[in-house]
């Protein structure tokens, strides 16, 4: 069983070797993560061309070789050549986090289908037994979510950094976060106006200091 983690890679130097529909693919979801990406491929596509022209991402117009991903802190091999994305595999070192879009087993990571809104994210990985069936389930779920869940998240975020302000540790502090993802409090957020909501947190507070 892989380890399932959400990375902070924001600022960190990340390689894609390769130019192609799938180096495309990985670049893109690695400059919305805000890491600092380099292309190492000697061709590159179109949807290449396009993202390196749009964005702060670089390429060197070369074939790959093992001093490129020397200070990366993560690498995909993206190539449509084994030997090289084996070569990458062999170059890189114990600690980097390394993808090989065709080979799982050799990977130290592999990366889900994911579906971002704001602070809601949702992954789904099958370990590599379907990619076309981890994109088709968050295909599905995706349905399920809108701009109210993105304004509720919001609004517990807000409610869980007060509560946490306000309230010491303690088992009661727990509940009371708790009662924040209960169906019936998303019901009552859902449904009311900005005022309403800031009354909700305020009661909530003032009846655990009642109930103290
Ligand atoms: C989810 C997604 C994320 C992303 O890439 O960003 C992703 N693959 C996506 C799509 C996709 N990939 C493939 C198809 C064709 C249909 C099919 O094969 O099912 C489709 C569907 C399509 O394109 O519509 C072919 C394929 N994929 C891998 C191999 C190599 C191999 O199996 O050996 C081959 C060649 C197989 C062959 O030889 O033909 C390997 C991997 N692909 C993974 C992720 C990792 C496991 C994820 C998991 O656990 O489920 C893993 C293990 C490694 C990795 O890449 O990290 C992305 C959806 C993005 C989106 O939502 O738009
Ligand atoms: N993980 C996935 O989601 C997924 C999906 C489909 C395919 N794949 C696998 O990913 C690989 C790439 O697929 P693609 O469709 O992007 O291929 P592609 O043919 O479109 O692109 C391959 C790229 O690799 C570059 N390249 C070749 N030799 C190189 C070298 N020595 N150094 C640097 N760059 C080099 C080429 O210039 C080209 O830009 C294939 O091996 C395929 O099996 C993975």
């Amino acid at each position: 069983m892989l380890y399932p983690v959400m990375l902070n890679i924001a600022g960190q130097k990340a390689v894609v070797v390769g130019g192609g529909a799938v180096a495309v693919r990985k670049a893109r979801s690695l400059i919305d993560a805000g890491a600092v990406v380099k292309v190492i491929s000697p061709e590159v596509s179109e949807a290449m061309n396009e993202l390196l022209s749009g964005s702060t991402i670089s390429w060197q117009k070369k074939e790959f070789a093992p001093a490129d991903i020397k200070d990366a802190f993560l690498v995909i091999a993206a190539t449509n050549s084994r030997e090289t994305n084996e070569l990458v595999q062999q170059s890189a070192s114990p600690c980097q986090l390394i993808n090989l879009t065709d080979d799982p087993q050799g990977s130290r990571f592999i990366v889900p289908a994911s579906f971002q809104r704001d602070k809601l994210c949702i992954a789904v990985s099958t370990h590599g037994a379907s990619p076309a069936l981890s994109k088709r389930i968050i295909r599905e779920l995706k349905e399920q979510f809108n701009d109210a869940d993105v304004a509720y998240i919001a609004f517990l975020e807000k409610c869980r950094t007060v509560i946490k302000q306000s309230l010491p540790a303690s088992e009661m502090r727990q509940v009371l976060l708790k009662q924040l993802a209960s169906p019936g409090f998303e019901k009552q957020v859902k449904a009311a106006s900005s005022i309403e909501r800031e009354q909700l947190l305020t009661e909530m507070l003032t009846d655990w200091r009642e109930k103290q």
